[in-house]
Formats: C-alpha cells, sequence, structure tokens
C-alpha cells in the first residue's frame, strides 16, 4: 500500500477517500504523499520518496514550493474549498467593525446584581453602532474568498469596489458587474469606509498594507486581515491605531504587538474552520493527490503547470522539466530512438517549469526500464514517472 504521511487534523473525509483507494495513513514505510493544512515545512526534512505534497486549504506559504519544485515534487493546493467559510467570517467581521458587539456582551455578561434589566437597558446608548449599508467596502484581491465578500457585501446594501491586477478573463466573470475595479490599490484605500484584504502571502505582499498605505486610509475606517499574518504591517497597524489614524482592525493572525488594544479584534486563524470547508478542503486534496499519484493527471498544482487527461491507454509517462528551448524535441526523439510509439503527446509549461505527458500502449519491460533511468539523464529532466492504467 502507498504511504500517505498528514499533519494537522485533516477531515476524515479526506482520510476515508484514501484509505478506500488503498493508501495508508501515516504507515512505517517511506511517504509518496504528504497532505497538510499549515504545518510549517520549511524546516522539516522532506523524504526523497515523496512525490506529491497537498495543502488541504488555499494559503501554502508555509510549503517551500521553489526548493521542492527542484527536487520534482509536485505541489497542490485546494483553491475555494474553504471560500465560503472565510467569507462568512469577514461578513461576521464587518458586522463586528460597525457595531460594538464584542463589548456589549462582554458588559451584560458582567453585569451583576441589582435591576439587571434596567442596568442594561439604560446603559445600551453606550453599545451605539453604525449600519453597513450604503458604505464603501474596499476588497484587495477579488479571487475564490475577495469575490465572495465582494459579491456579498452588494447584497447587504454596501458599495464596493475592488482591486485585483491578477484578474484574468476566467477569474474576471465570478465578480459582480456591479463592483467598481479601482486602477490602483491607494484608489481603494482612499475611498473605502472598510478595507478587507484577500491576497496570498508571497514575497511582493508582505507588509502590502504598511505605514504608507494605512495613511491613505480614512481615519474612520476599519481594516480586515483574514487573507495571512505578514500582508498587513502589524506595527504600523497598532501605530495607526493608537494615533486615531485607523478605527479598528480586526485580524485572523495573533500578533502580540496587537493583544490587549480595545480598538482591535483578533481570532486564532479560524477563517477556512468550519465542517464543511473541512470536509470538502480535504476531500479535493485527497482525491487530486490519488489522480497524480495513480494517473499522472496534475489539477490545481501551485508549482507545475496543470494537465487533466482521461487515460485511456494502457501506459503513460510524466516527465517533470525545466521550461527551457527543445525539451519536446528531445522527448520525442528519445521515445523515437528506442522505438516506442506515442499515441498522444500532452505538454504545457509554467513559469520555470513544465509538464510533459506520453501516453503508450505497447511498451516492453525492457522499455519501460530504459525510460525510468535513461529519460532522467537528458538535461533540464527533473522527474520522469511511470504510471499504469489498471483498467487495461
Ligand atoms: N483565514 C483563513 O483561515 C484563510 C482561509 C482561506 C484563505 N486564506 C488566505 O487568503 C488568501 C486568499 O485566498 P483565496 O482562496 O481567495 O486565493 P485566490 O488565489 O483564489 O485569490 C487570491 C487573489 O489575490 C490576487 N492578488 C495577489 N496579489 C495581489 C495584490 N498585491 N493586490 C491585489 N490582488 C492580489 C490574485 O490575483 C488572486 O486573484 C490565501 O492565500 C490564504 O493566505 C485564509
Ligand atoms: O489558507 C488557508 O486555507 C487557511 O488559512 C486555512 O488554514 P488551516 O487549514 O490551517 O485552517
Amino acid at each position: 500500500m502507498t504511504n500517505i504521511k498528514t499533519y494537522n487534523a485533516i477531515s476524515s473525509k479526506g482520510l476515508d477517500y484514501l484509505k478506500a483507494h488503498h493508501y495508508e495513513i501515516n504507515g512505517n514505510d517511506a511517504p509518496k504523499g504528504i497532505l497538510l493544512r499549515s504545518q510549517n515545512l520549511h524546516d522539516e526534512p522532506i523524504d526523497d520518496n515523496v512525490r506529491a505534497i497537498v495543502r488541504a486549504g488555499a494559503g501554502f506559504n508555509n510549503i517551500p514550493v521553489e526548493e521542492l519544485s527542484k527536487r520534482g515534487i509536485a505541489i497542490f493546493n485546494t483553491p475555494g474549498g474553504n471560500a465560503n467559510a472565510v467569507k462568512e467570517l469577514t461578513i461576521a467581521s464587518l458586522v463586528l467593525a460597525a457595531r460594538p458587539v464584542v463589548g456589549a456582551i462582554q458588559f451584560a455578561n458582567d453585569t451583576r446584581g441589582g435591576d439587571v434589566s434596567l442596568r442594561t437597558e439604560s446603559n445600551k446608548g453606550g453599545y451605539r453602532g453604525t449600519e453597513l449599508a450604503g458604505k464603501k467596502l474596499g476588497v484587495i484581491g477579488l479571487g475564490n474568498v475577495g469575490s465572495k465578500v465582494a459579491n456579498t457585501a452588494l447584497a447587504l446594501d454596501m458599495d464596493v469596489i475592488g482591486y485585483d491586477p491578477g484578474l484574468n478573463a476566467n477569474t474576471a466573470w465570478r465578480v459582480d458587474r456591479h463592483i467598481v475595479h479601482a486602477r490602483s490599490v491607494e484608489e481603494v484605500l482612499e475611498q473605502a469606509d472598510y478595507v478587507t484584504v484577500h491576497i496570498p502571502l508571497e514575497e511582493k505582499n508582505r507588509y502590502f498594507i504598511d505605514a504608507d498605505k494605512l495613511h491613505l486610509m480614512k481615519p474612520t475606517a476599519a481594516l480586515l486581515n483574514l487573507s495571512r499574518g505578514g500582508i498587513v504591517d502589524d506595527e504600523a497597524a497598532k501605530e495607526a491605531l493608537d494615533n486615531d489614524q485607523l478605527r479598528v482592525y480586526i485580524t485572523d493572525f495573533a500578533d502580540s504587538v496587537l493583544f490587549d488594544n480595545p480598538k482591535v479584534i483578533i481570532t486564532p486563524h479560524i477563517g477556512g474552520s468550519t465542517i464543511e470547508a473541512e470536509d470538502t478542503s480535504a476531500l479535493m486534496a485527497a482525491r487530486q493527490l490519488d489522480e497524480y499519484l495513480t494517473t499522472g493527471n496534475i489539477v490545481n498544482s501551485v508549482n507545475y503547470p496543470d494537465i487533466n487527461e482521461p487515460f485511456t491507454t494502457k501506459y503513460r509517462v510524466g516527465i517533470i522539466h525545466e521550461n527551457v528551448p527543445n525539451m519536446l524535441g528531445q522527448i520525442s526523439k528519445f521515445f523515437g530512438d528506442h522505438n516506442i510509439n506515442i499515441e498522444q503527446l500532452s505538454n504545457r509549461a509554467v513559469g520555470n517549469y513544465a509538464y510533459t505527458m506520453v501516453a503508450i500502449n505497447d511498451f516492453t519491460e525492457e522499455q519501460q526500464e530504459l525510460v525510468k533511468t535513461a529519460l532522467d539523464e537528458i538535461p533540464h529532466v527533473i522527474l520522469t514517472r511511470r504510471y499504469v492504467n489498471p483498467r487495461i
């Protein structure tokens, strides 16, 4: 049985799927795959046997993607699997930023003795809030989460302005046509009463919301960060709050600099923590992992191009290689030189890496052995795997 190593609490929906497909979970053999959530893999040795790592969730900044890509390890995430959960917590956070609900609950619970009803009723003026309707929400990042937040805010009668220079023809359609597309993030920050950030923690996004950007915001504005610690410069946010340049900051990422601050609300990274989101993400992750390990199909990879073709031949060879000239020429020449007939050849490249899948019907044991060893000798080939179709 193929062993899969797991980290973190992975929903049984995903684990059961793998067990039903003849995988062992956390067995004694060297693992072929890793399934995880937020476990930090940056300082963790990854066994040479590992061929795939799947993040049951969206953010993959906990995985050393570049280093593992050079070793031929395919890395996947489960885009959208927990987006609804984050959307709902973001809407809750908007309400918490508009109405002093947290303080009001605390006050009601702290009320001891006397005429409780009179005491709470007479003090409720101290917990007056504002309404979201008619206010402007700025959404930075209109991906799986941001687009849902933006669309839902329209239904709350908010005006919505969004910023995402990475939208393409496939992703732009998710965003309601009533959402104004800003040309710059500055435009969003200057106009919005509420700003919510839904972007990945990549190097270019570290401290994306820094002191300069905070200065552009209205002093009455609220800032929400349910994307990652490190996307907002928390020290700068604290300073903006202390200097009345920002009204409230809600974050899903604890940072000691923000503790015990009445203008801050911290949740302990629970954006994706619903039963539904954990089930969906784990099942997506398990399916993608099984699909790659058994057919070579790549779906939702964050480091290699996706290729997802029906497995209709007896064999396939998947070749992960660098995205440099003449690789297809050399690969097809290799098969021709060894008298192996190619039924179908698929190739895609993204960034520094490319994936070539060769479909084969007639493939002797000797030829298979050769492919396993000699193909890897072609310069810039990183890893070759052979797949056998169990249905033929
Ligand atoms: N709090 C939680 O539990 C939780 C749950 C899910 C996701 N997240 C975080 O939220 C992030 C977003 O999730 P998603 O599912 O929407 O991801 P996604 O990949 O679907 O969308 C991210 C969007 O951000 C855009 N983007 C990237 N950099 C940008 C920038 N500088 N300015 C504007 N737009 C930018 C991209 O073009 C993309 O459309 C994840 O990377 C993860 O870190 C947190
Ligand atoms: O990026 C994500 O999907 C979220 O941050 C959820 O993380 P978790 O799986 O550790 O809850």
